[in-house]
C-alpha cells in the first residue's frame, strides 16, 4: 500500500488523482493532501478519503474548516505546511499537482527525503529545473511525469538509451485560440480564453495552452527531465491531442505515445510505474471514428510566448524563473480581467528584457527574483 500526499486535491490533477486512488483501494491511500481556499471542493474529498493531515493556504481557511465544518483533522498552513507533509515520515509517494511555483519548496524537500515523486506541477521545473535535477540525480530520486506529453516522453523511453535519442517532438492542440487569427486576439476575453478545445483543465494552464506558455513551459520541463538540449526539442501544431508526444532516434525510427485526452492516463502510470493497470471507465481511441490526424508548423510569429520561452530556456540562469513568473502574474492579472489577453505577452517580454539574469543561480536567489518578478510585473501594468 503506497501511502500519498497530494498537493493541490481540489484542482483539476488533484481531483483526478483522487479519482485513480479510488479505483484501487488495496494500493493506494490518502496520507495527506493540500488546496488553496476552497472549502467547498474540499469537504466531501475529506469525508471520503480522511487524509491523516491537512493543509490549506490561510489560516481563515484553517479556521473556518473547524468553525463552520468541525473538521478535528490536524491542519497546517501555507508553503511550510505543504513542505510538512510532503517530507513526513509516513509519505511514500508526493504527488505535486499544485498550481505555480509555490509548490518548489515541498519539491525540493521531498526529494532531499528520497520520496518517490509524481510531478504535475511544471512551474517547479521551469523555475529551477538546474536545482531539481541536480538534487533528484544526487539522492537517486527518479521524478515521475504527470504532464501528458513528458509521460508520453516517459513512455516513448522505457528500454530506449538517451545518447540514441535524435529529437523530441512535442505536440500542441494549439489552445483556445488555434483558429483565431492574431489580430483577432485583441478583444477575446477570459470566457474565449478559457475553452479548451480537448481538455478539461485549470484556469491557469488553460490560459497558458492559449497563449502557447503552456508548450514553452513545457519546452523547458523537458529539457530538465530528459536532459536533452533545446535544439532537440521540436514543436509541432496537432489539434486533435491523440498523439501526445514522440520522440525520434538516431535510426530514424520515431516512437510515439497515443491515447484519448484524459489526464488519469498519465496520473495512473506514474503512480502505478513500472506497471500498467486497466482505466475504469475508459473507452479506447476509435480511429475509424478519428479518421484523420493533423499536424502543423509551429509559428513563433503566431505564438511568441514560444519564442520567449526557448530562449528564457536557453539563456538559463534566473531568465526561467522570470519568465515563469512573469507568466503567473500576468495570467493572474487576466483571469481577473484587470489586462487584455495580449498584455500578457507584453508583460513577460519587458519582465524578460528588463531583467539581468544570474547564472547558476541558488533557491534563496532564484526565489527572490520569483518576487521581485511578480511585484514588478504589477507596476508595469498599473503605471
Ligand atoms: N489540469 C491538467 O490537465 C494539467 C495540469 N498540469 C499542471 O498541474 C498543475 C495543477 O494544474 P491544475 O490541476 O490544472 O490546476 P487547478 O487550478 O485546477 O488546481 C490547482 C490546485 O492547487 C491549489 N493551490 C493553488 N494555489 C495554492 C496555494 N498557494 N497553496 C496551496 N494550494 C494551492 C488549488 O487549491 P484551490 O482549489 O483551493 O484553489 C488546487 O487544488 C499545474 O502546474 C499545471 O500546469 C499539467 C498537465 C495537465
Ligand atoms: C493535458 C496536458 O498535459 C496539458 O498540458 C495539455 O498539453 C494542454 O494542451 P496544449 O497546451 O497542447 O493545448
Ligand atoms: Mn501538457
Amino acid at each position: 500500500m503506497k501511502k500519498i500526499t497530494l498537493l493541490g486535491a481540489t484542482g483539476s490533477i488533484g481531483i483526478q488523482t483522487l479519482e485513480v486512488i479510488r479505483q484501487y483501494p488495496q494500493l493506494f491511500s490518502v496520507h495527506a493532501f493540500a488546496f488553496g481556499k476552497n472549502v467547498k471542493k474540499a469537504i466531501p474529498l475529506i469525508r471520503e478519503f480522511q487524509p491523516k493531515i491537512l493543509v490549506v493556504q490561510d489560516m481563515e481557511t484553517k479556521h473556518e474548516l473547524q468553525q463552520h465544518y468541525a473538521v478535528r483533522t490536524e491542519i497546517l498552513v501555507g508553503a511550510a505546511g505543504m513542505v510538512e507533509v510532503s517530507i513526513d515520515p509516513e509519505t511514500d509517494v508526493l504527488v505535486n499537482a499544485v498550481m505555480g511555483s509555490v509548490g518548489l519548496d515541498a519539491t525540493i524537500q521531498a526529494i532531499e527525503k528520497k520520496k518517490q515523486i509524481a510531478i504535475a506541477n511544471k512551474e517547479t521545473l521551469v523555475t529551477a529545473g538546474h536545482l531539481v535535477m541536480a538534487l533528484a540525480q544526487q539522492h537517486q530520486v527518479q521524478l515521475l511525469p504527470v504532464d501528458s506529453e513528458h509521460s508520453a516522453i516517459f513512455q516513448c523511453l522505457q528500454g530506449e538509451k538517451q545518447q540514441q535519442v535524435e529529437r523530441i517532438i512535442l505536440t500542441a492542440s494549439g489552445g483556445s485560440f488555434r483558429d483565431t487569427p492574431r489580430e483577432a486576439l485583441e478583444n477575446v476575453t477570459v470566457e474565449d480564453a478559457l475553452k479548451h478545445p480537448n481538455w478539461n483543465m485549470g484556469a491557469k494552464i488553460t490560459i497558458d495552452s492559449a497563449s502557447m506558455m503552456n508548450k514553452g513551459l513545457e519546452v523547458i520541463e523537458a529539457h530538465w527531465l530528459f536532459n536533452i538540449p533545446y535544439d532537440k526539442i521540436d514543436v509541432i501544431l496537432h489539434k486533435e491531442s491523440i498523439i501526445h508526444s514522440m520522440v525520434e532516434f538516431q535510426d530514424r525510427s520515431i516512437i510515439a505515445q497515443l491515447g484519448n485526452a484524459d489526464m488519469r492516463i498519465p496520473i495512473q502510470y506514474a503512480l502505478t510505474y513500472p506497471n500498467r493497470m486497466p482505466l475504469q471507465e475508459s473507452d479506447p481511441v476509435n480511429f475509424i471514428e478519428l479518421g484523420k490526424m493533423h499536424f502543423q508548423e509551429m509559428s513563433f510569429e503566431r505564438f511568441p510566448c514560444l519564442e520567449m520561452a526557448y530562449q528564457a530556456g536557453k539563456e538559463g540562469g534566473t531568465m526561467p524563473a522570470v519568465l515563469n513568473a512573469a507568466n503567473e502574474q500576468a495570467v493572474a492579472l487576466f483571469l481577473q480581467k484587470k489586462i487584455s489577453f495580449l498584455a500578457i505577452e507584453k508583460v513577460i517580454l519587458e519582465m524578460l528584457n528588463t531583467h539581468q539574469s544570474i547564472q547558476h543561480p541558488d533557491l534563496e536567489t532564484i526565489q527572490a527574483v520569483d518576487q521581485e518578478t511578480r511585484l514588478k510585473a504589477i507596476q508595469f501594468v498599473t503605471r
